[in-house]
């Protein structure tokens, strides 16, 4: 078996498509444009692509994009005054701060000072409180992104075993919260798991967000099963030249491919579907804020 290649690229190219016409409509019948702050401290080289990307996409779906660059040095005092006005801020629908921050901040007390009816990362523990719930909530972007891939790619995941590999709170917790939503049978397997490749075999879904190149083999994974690969780990390329890197995922993805129905690839899997979902997140937002009726195909 060759499984089908799951291309995120294009559904997150789709997604932008409905996000814009519903940007379009806000404007047109309410006179309310969406607006997203993103806040990055520091000058990690990789954040400051990922901060570059969200503000062009924000701006070409026609939302107002309001961009902070602070130094490394930032103290927290000054960072949560940002935050604090950014909250009140009726123009500003969304706010988040790009992950990793330099060592003297703490992503946890950053995370708590946003308003999480803006927290459009989904990262607040009342977010995270309403999710693990039941309730509405603002979900985590990537999670969100890999919930749509699969609903999109099995319809109706009632009663599906998923295996989720990792336990993080930005990806493994949240995905396992939402497919356990849509009444899949979730088992959360980590570092700890006895018999982990045993587990995943028992998969009709696997979402790896583990955090280590290409762990996942081939022989893990169940014939016809459906793998969601989250992790972006760069590595060293020489046949590409000297230093040369390439980005792979957490899965093995050639031995996993000739097993699997379906799988994504790194790059142009989970990943463009972060941002777009971002997107999807502030239009929500910015919806909620005003009493507007939610978007339809944008949330969970
Ligand atoms: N506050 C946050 N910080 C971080 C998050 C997040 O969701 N919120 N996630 C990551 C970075 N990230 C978005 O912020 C992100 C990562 C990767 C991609 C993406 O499209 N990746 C491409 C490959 C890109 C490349 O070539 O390097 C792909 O997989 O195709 C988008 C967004 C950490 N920080």
């Amino acid at each position: 078996m060759t499984a089908q290649v799951i291309d995120g690229k294009a559904f997150a190219a789709t997604m932008r498509g409905k996000i814009a016409s519903h940007v379009a409509r806000l404007k047109e019948v309410h006179h309310v444009t969406p607006g997203l702050a993103v806040i990055l401290v520091g000058q990690d080289p990789a954040s400051e692509v990922y901060v570059r990307n969200k503000n062009k996409s924000t701006v070409e779906v026609g939302m107002n994009s309001y961009e902070h660059k602070l130094p490394a040095d930032t103290s927290e005092a000054d960072l949560y005054a940002l935050i604090d006005q950014l909250n009140a801020d009726p123009a500003v629908h969304g706010i988040l701060c790009q992950f990793p921050v330099p060592d003297h901040l703490s992503e946890r007390d950053i995370v708590a000072r946003i308003d999480p009816a803006k927290d459009v990362d989904g990262l607040h523990v009342l977010n995270a409180g309403l999710l693990a719930s039941g309730q509405r909530a603002m979900v985590s972007c990537t999670p969100l992104g890999c919930l749509m891939l699969l609903r999109d790619q099995l319809g109706n995941l009632s009663g599906k075993n998923a295996v989720v590999i990792g336990r993080s709170n930005l990806v493994g917790k949240p995905v396992a919260q939402l497919l356990l939503r849509d009444s899949c049978t979730v088992t959360i397997a980590h570092s700890r798991t006895a018999n982990i490749e045993e587990v995943v075999r028992g998969a009709d879904i696997v979402v790896a967000a583990v955090g280590r190149a290409e762990m996942v083999k081939g022989d893990w994974i169940k014939k016809g099963a459906v793998v969601i690969d989250v992790g972006i780990n760069r590595i060293p390329a020489p046949e590409r030249g000297e230093g040369k890197t390439r980005l792979v995922g957490d899965v093995d993805y050639a031995s996993a491919a000739e097993v699997a129905g379906a799988i994504t690839p790194v790059p142009g899997g989970v990943g463009p579907m972060t941002i777009a979902c971002l997107l999807a997140n502030t239009v929500t937002a910015c919806c909620r804020a005003n009493g507007f009726p939610e978007p339809e195909g944008l949330t969970a």
